[in-house]
């Protein structure tokens, strides 16, 4: 297999050197303890715990089915954690509702498209920072000039979509939409981002468009990446965990993971 080359190693973006970012960079992001969740008799996530440090990039790997997009909605409250808790920046958010996660500063993307098909990307993007700001959406245009219309343009040029800003939804391309998606994760200043599966369904073009996208994110935005793709996974991330039947299997660096014995066989092998 050949050897990966993550873009911007972990030890570029903390530390001292970091200056006025270091104090953002400092203590964990996200930190499970024990977390299960069950559906009947399924342990479809069982006694997971990992550490995502402050302004880490981390990748969650495994075969069809693992419990990964579980593990995701156990984190953002969709399905709450049946045991174990879930710390966020240090703060026990484990019996918050969705909605509060939110406004402390978690994001996530999903697996199938919440878009606005028949809106432009800058509408959907304006929707994206209103609805942060006021807690629900909401279609009143803000005049020109106001801070969600400066907002907006800035995720345009953060999500490098800002040449096709008046374009429909539904006429773009499948990356764009799925870098509208992040785009919009972005809205509100987001501490903590959970992207799920960002790059299924890409071309070749797309997904380097995608790793570029997600390798310039501000250093002090941490991000959990579910992925399919082990070339983008390990490209951009700092620390992978690999599942499998719900529990974690390992946890290491990328070269660790990718010299595993054990994830080669029981993920590798299954990869598509
Ligand atoms: N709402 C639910 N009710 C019952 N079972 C569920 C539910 N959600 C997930 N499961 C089951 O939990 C297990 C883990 O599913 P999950 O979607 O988390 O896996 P995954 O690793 O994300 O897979 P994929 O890569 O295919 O998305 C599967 O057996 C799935 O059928």
């Amino acid at each position: 297999m050949a050897t990966i080359t993550p873009l911007r190693p972990a030890a570029s973006r903390g530390g001292a050197a970091a200056g006025g970012a270091a104090q953002l960079l400092s203590g964990d992001a996200l930190r499970l303890d024990g977390v299960t969740r069950a559906f009947g008799a399924l342990r479809a996530v069982d006694d997971v715990s990992l550490t995502v440090a402050a302004g880490q990039r981390y990748a969650i790997l495994g075969s069809n089915g693992a419990g990964k997009t579980t593990l995701f909605n156990a984190v953002t409250g969709d399905f709450p954690p049946t045991a174990g808790r879930i710390h966020f920046f240090g703060e026990d958010i484990t019996e918050l509702a969705p909605q509060d996660r939110i406004r402390k500063g978690l994001r996530r993307t999903y697996q199938s498209s919440l878009l606005f098909r028949d809106l432009t990307v800058r509408d959907n993007l304006f929707l994206a920072v209103r609805g942060v700001a006021s807690g629900r959406f909401s279609f009143l245009r803000a005049r020109a000039g106001h801070a969600s219309t400066r907002a907006t343009r800035d995720l345009l040029d953060r999500a490098r979509l800002s040449h096709i800003a008046d374009e429909r939804v539904a006429n773009l391309a499948h990356g764009q939409q799925r870098q509208l998606e992040i785009g919009m994760a972005l809205a509100g200043a987001p501490r903590l981002i959970l992207f799920d599966e960002p790059a299924a369904g890409l071309s070749p073009v797309e997904r380097r468009e995608l790793v570029a996208l997600l390798a310039s994110l501000p250093a002090h935005m941490s991000f959990v990446l579910i992925e399919h793709d082990l070339d983008i996974a390990l490209r951009v991330v700092d620390r992978v965990t690999v599942m499998h039947n719900g529990r974690v299997l390992r946890t290491g660096t990328p070269a660790e993971i990718e010299n595993d014995a054990q994830v080669q066989a029981i993920y590798m092998g299954s990869r598509h």
